[in-house]
């Protein structure tokens, strides 16, 4: 029995946005008084519009020469830029799962579950349409502006289960603007006996660039309109604060602090073996992994079916990437299926080429309890030069149905690697529960 309770009538397009294709995607009733919502199939339709995308990969050279034109629409300061409000950027959307069950095939796993990769597809579109909808001009539909996810700062998972029969909202606004970044607020909600309940907050930014994406380009800065929004607006900079300290204190610049140096050295004392006494002498403890035992590797060839709007390849499908190999790596690690609770600081360090290959590696980096910490590393190689770069790191916290064995890491890098997954474990999930969590 599908547990909807959803009739729908018609989608239409908010008067917010001009631009994308007419309401023709089915629909469904509003749940807010004089409301309507955009289908979650119009979005990618949308963002085609503002910026002129081919559907033609054979037309792709020219759409981008086409954009070149669009510099002249660039200012040179902010302050040119008419402000805006926290409003003014808000969208609904609907993932119409119960109501429209010819879409689900495409959001269901085999648990019957909603896919969270094919979620975080539709949050990386959403975010990006938010961004574009905050800067849209009232005298032009196509935008000069090439807007890239930066980061994924924060995603919390508040269910485990997401149904593939009920219908889901997603919502989101942008909530704070510095001179050419934008960071987003969406929520998701799902249907049950009528109300729309909580299903997981997330916090994107993304980056505002000149219409061939080569450097950055002003936006329209935000406004705060009341308490409400001014607290939203603060704690943005907060958020922007809070990431250039983790930033500065990454291990990749930065000593490990003496409390976690004392984690590292206990943990070789601890697998010293007794009878030798020798450095190199190791033992597994008992209830423990070596962290080289858990890694899961995977590669994808960059296809232009999975393009952007740029021509790059389009970041949700990246993260969906990483998730399925994060979440394959938790699984086969814990031996029981995993639920994903937390994703944080996904950083976009630099554009996927199509053509490219994907080199993607996942591994158990730290655990606690029933929690697993994974960390996917992802690289491009050209395939003629050969050259390799790291494109993303993605971090993900997964929750098993039992206790899970302890990670041992052997080498250096390891014991670093087990401490920056120890920071973004602390970080997402013990932020979240309290400090004395319930873990
Ligand atoms: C057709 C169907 C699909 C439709 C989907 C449409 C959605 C499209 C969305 C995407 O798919 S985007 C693809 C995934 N993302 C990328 O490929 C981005 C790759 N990364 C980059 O290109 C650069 O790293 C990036 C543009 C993000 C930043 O470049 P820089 O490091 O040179 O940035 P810069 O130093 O110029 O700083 C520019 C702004 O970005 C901010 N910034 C940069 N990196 C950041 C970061 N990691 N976190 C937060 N903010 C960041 C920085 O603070 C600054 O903000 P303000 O101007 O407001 O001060």
């Amino acid at each position: 029995m599908l547990r909807v309770a959803c009739q729908t009538t018609q989608f239409i397009s908010r008067s917010l946005m001009t631009t994308g294709t007419s309401h023709s995607k089915g629909q469904l009733p509003d749940m807010k008084e004089g409301n309507t919502f955009i289908h979650v199939n119009d979005v990618r339709d949308r963002l085609r519009a503002i910026v002129g995308a081919s559907t033609n990969w054979s037309d792709h050279v020219q759409a981008m020469e086409e954009r070149k034109s669009l510099q002249s629409l660039l200012v040179n300061k902010q302050e040119d830029l008419p402000p805006r409000k926290i409003k003014d950027s808000y969208i609904e959307v609907m993932l119409p799962l119960g109501s429209q069950p010819q879409i689900r095939e495409k959001y269901l796993n085999v648990y019957n579950n909603v896919r969270f990769g094919r979620i975080l597809e539709d949050l990386d579109s959403l975010g990006v349409l938010i961004c574009y909808t905050h800067t849209k001009s009232d005298s032009r539909q196509t935008s000069p502006l090439s807007i890239v996810t930066a980061l994924v700062d924060k995603i919390d998972l508040r269910k485990h289960l997401i149904y593939p029969d009920c219908d889901i909202k997603l919502t989101g606004h942008v909530s704070w603007v510095g001179k050419t970044s934008m960071e987003v607020k969406m929520h998701m909600l799902q249907l049950h006996d009528g109300a729309f309940s909580p299903v997981l907050d997330a916090t994107f930014v993304m980056v505002a660039r000149d219409p061939e994406n080569k450097r950055p380009a002003f936006v329209n800065p935000l406004i705060p309109d009341g308490p409400e929004e001014e607290n939203l607006f603060k704690q943005g900079e907060l958020n922007k604060m809070r990431r250039v300290a983790f930033s500065t204190a990454s291990l990749l610049k930065t000593a490990p602090t003496a409390d976690e140096r004392q984690v590292v050295h206990d943990m070789f004392l601890n697998t010293l073996d007794q009878r030798t006494v020798s450095f190199r002498s190791r033992v597994l403890p008992s209830n423990s992994v070596w962290m080289e035992d858990t890694k899961l590797k995977g590669l994808e060839i960059c296809h232009p079916q999975e393009r952007n709007i740029f021509n790059r390849i389009f970041g949700g499908f990246l993260m969906r990437k990483a998730y399925e190999l994060g979440w394959a790596t938790a699984c086969s690690f814990g031996g029981s299926r995993p639920y994903v609770v937390a994703v944080d600081d996904i950083m976009f360090q630099r554009p996927v080429e199509i053509g490219s290959l994907l080199f993607l590696s996942a591994q158990v980096c730290y655990t606690e309890s029933k929690y697993i910490q994974v960390r996917v590393h992802s690289e491009v190689s050209d395939p003629i030069t050969r050259e390799h770069h790291t494109t993303n790191i993605f971090h993900f916290t997964f929750m098993s149905d039992k206790e899970v064995c302890h990670i041992v890491p052997q080498t250096y890098g390891e014991s670093m690697l087990y401490l920056d997954g120890k920071r973004h474990f602390d970080a997402a999930i013990k932020s979240r529960n309290g400090q004395n969590g319930s873990l």
